[in-house]
């Protein structure tokens, strides 16, 4: 029996971000393995014209929760969505609600967050940082409160190059930031973002490394822990693989080099990709939990959730599988063939932008005007290049996180919750696991049919054929203008002739066959 599984069993667990990517597969998890839990508690908001209901029917409906509904029938009784916006006073939680909160809460799961890289300081501290704390404080009213897991970045001190499980304390105190949040004005704030975030790449590594520091600071007498996962990619084995539901990092990559758009980018082929499955994260995310709550650590521990020193792969070996897979699925209706490649240099960078990239947008936008529609391949390539550009800084370098803590966890568990709640990522074949991401990336974001790959290799001869027809006619075109122009072009267009049409020595031309 798993100890970690049973642990869970009776409990009330509260999970904030459980409509993330990450929230759904811890929660599918734990009504997968604990389905006597007594109730998850989910802090929902409302989007996209649905409410928090219709939010979670979708959820427990979708594929992923497939195997939780023949584990756990019930599970749409054991799960209690709360409206609540993370970016109100008391996250605008009902009293009613609240109270049940306090009252019941055995565990906290703080996944919400904002990942965006580009959002204004203001948003990405009151989500990171100041809904961090005001959670802190309730959790400081929960009499019930076993453990306080909250979920962080590996990301959080980029900045530095070998990372240990430590809190890197920031220049400016998190109670600072969100003081001056509350009465400076938006241009000042944006004047002075980048002198706070320093040599952080963005607004969201540098909110995450102040929320770590409000977690110290805030921590009081609860149990807690701070997990740090890397790059989090889709799902390698449960609930099945390939798994993943949003465009955040390399998965828009994937998209967007498998339909033809990304065709170059500036990466470091041998820089570590320290990606990391969203199973393993939430398997370690569990056990933490479990740890947290039975053990009590005396000082808050921090887990380092990634894979560069365990079982290190590089972008180059990615890149490859990636295309590889392309090769054998492809994705449908691609714009032109897939064929990406790494450039380390910006100046070659800045070269294959124009030539591969804003070129055959240009032209296709001319196309699409010529045929009486509305450009658009023009706008979309600068919103690619943009996100590309931002992705750079995580592709050209390399880190080293320190795994103390995560290598003693798995120390401690049973041979069953080794197995149950796998987080050894020494286990992943790469080339495996990315061939099943790409997969995933097709079912499960761009929603392709499998049944569509002859039509899609189809089209793909289809776009190669147009390739050479379009390159012979470039080619005649400049050597035409270069013969009319040059001596030298015409004297050696005249003795290319005379190989082929003469047979050598003589001056007749040659029979035809
Ligand atoms: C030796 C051998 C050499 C080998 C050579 C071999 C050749 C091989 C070539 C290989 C190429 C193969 C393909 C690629 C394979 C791997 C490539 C590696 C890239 C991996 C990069 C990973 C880096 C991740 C770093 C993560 C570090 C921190 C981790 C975390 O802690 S947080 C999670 C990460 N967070 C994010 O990823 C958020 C990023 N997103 C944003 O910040 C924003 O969305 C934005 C990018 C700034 C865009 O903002 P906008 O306001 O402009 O747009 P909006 O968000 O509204 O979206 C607009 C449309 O764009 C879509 N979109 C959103 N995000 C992405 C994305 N990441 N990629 C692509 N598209 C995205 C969005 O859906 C919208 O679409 P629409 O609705 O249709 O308009
Ligand atoms: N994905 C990655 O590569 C990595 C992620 N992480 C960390 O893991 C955690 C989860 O990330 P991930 O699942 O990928 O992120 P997602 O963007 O998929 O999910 C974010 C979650 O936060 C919720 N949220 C955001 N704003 C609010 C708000 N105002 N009120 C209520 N809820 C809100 C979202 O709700 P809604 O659905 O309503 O928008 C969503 O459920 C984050 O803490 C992130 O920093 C760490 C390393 C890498």
């Amino acid at each position: 029996m798993s100890m970690i599984a049973a642990f869970y069993g009776g409990k009330s667990i509260l999970i904030t971000g459980a409509t993330g990517f990450m929230g759904k597969v811890l929660m599918e998890k734990l009504f997968r393995t604990s389905p006597d839990l007594k109730v998850i508690y989910i802090l929902v908001r409302t989007k996209a014209g649905q409410t928090t209901q219709q939010r979670v029917f979708q959820i427990l409906n979708s594929k992923l929760f497939e195997k939780v509904k023949e584990v756990c029938p019930n599970v749409h009784e054991k799960i209690r969505a709360i409206y609540a916006d993370l970016n109100q006073n008391d996250f605008a939680i009902s009293k009613e609600d609240m109270q049940e909160l306090l009252s019941c809460t055995n565990i906290i799961f703080h996944c919400a967050a904002t990942v965006r890289f580009d959002d204004p300081l203001r948003h990405a501290v009151q989500l990171n940082v100041t809904a961090t704390q005001q959670l802190l404080l309730m959790a400081s009213q929960m009499p019930k409160l076993e453990a306080f897991i909250h979920i962080s970045t590996a990301f959080s001190n980029c900045n530095l190059k070998h990372i240990d499980e430590v809190i890197y304390p920031c220049p400016v105190e998190p109670k600072k930031i969100i003081d001056s949040m509350e009465w400076l004005d938006d241009a000042i704030i944006d004047e002075i973002t980048p002198k706070l975030i320093g040599d952080r790449p963005n607004t969201y590594t540098y909110t995450k490394a102040l929320g770590e520091m409000v977690v110290q600071q805030e921590s009081g007498n609860l149990n807690i822990a701070i997990i740090r996962p890397s790059i989090v990619g889709a799902t390698w084995q449960e609930p099945f693989p390939g798994w993943v539901d949003n465009l955040n990092g390399p998965s828009g990559l994937i998209i967007a080099a498998g339909k033809g758009f990304l065709r170059s980018i500036r990466a470091t082929p041998m820089a570590v990709a320290d990606l990391i499955p969203v199973d393993t994260v939430v398997n370690l995310t569990l056990a933490v939990g479990w740890y947290t709550a039975v053990h009590r650590p005396k000082s808050t521990l921090i887990y380092h959730c990634t894979s560069g020193n365990f079982n290190p792969c590089n972008w180059g070996k990615m890149g490859f599988q990636v295309l590889a897979t392309f090769e054998k699925v492809p994705f449908e209706r691609a714009f032109r063939r897939p064929n990406a490649d790494f450039t380390t240099n910006t100046i070659t960078s800045q070269y294959w932008n124009a030539v591969s990239h804003r070129a055959p947008a240009i032209i296709y936008d001319f196309y699409l005007r010529l045929t009486g529609r509305k450009p658009r391949m023009t706008k979309l390539m600068n919103r690619l290049l943009r996100t590309v550009s931002m992705l750079e800084y995580f592709v050209n370098r390399s880190w080293e996180w320190s795994t103390y803590n995560t290598e003693m966890l798995m120390s401690e568990l049973s041979p069953e919750d080794q197995r149950v709640f796998n987080f050894d990522v020494r286990q992943l074949n790469w080339l495996e696991y990315i061939e099943n991401y790409v997969l995933g990336v097709k079912k499960y974001l761009l929603k392709e049919d499998m049944a569509g790959i002859p039509e899609a290799k189809q089209h793909l001869r289809r776009l190669r054929n147009i390739h050479y027809l379009f390159n012979t006619a470039l080619f005649l075109i400049a050597w035409r203008l270069l013969i009319a122009r040059s001596q030298m072009a015409r004297n050696v267009w005249f003795f290319i002739m005379r190989f082929d049409f003469f047979p050598s020595g003589s001056l007749q031309p040659r029979s035809k066959v």
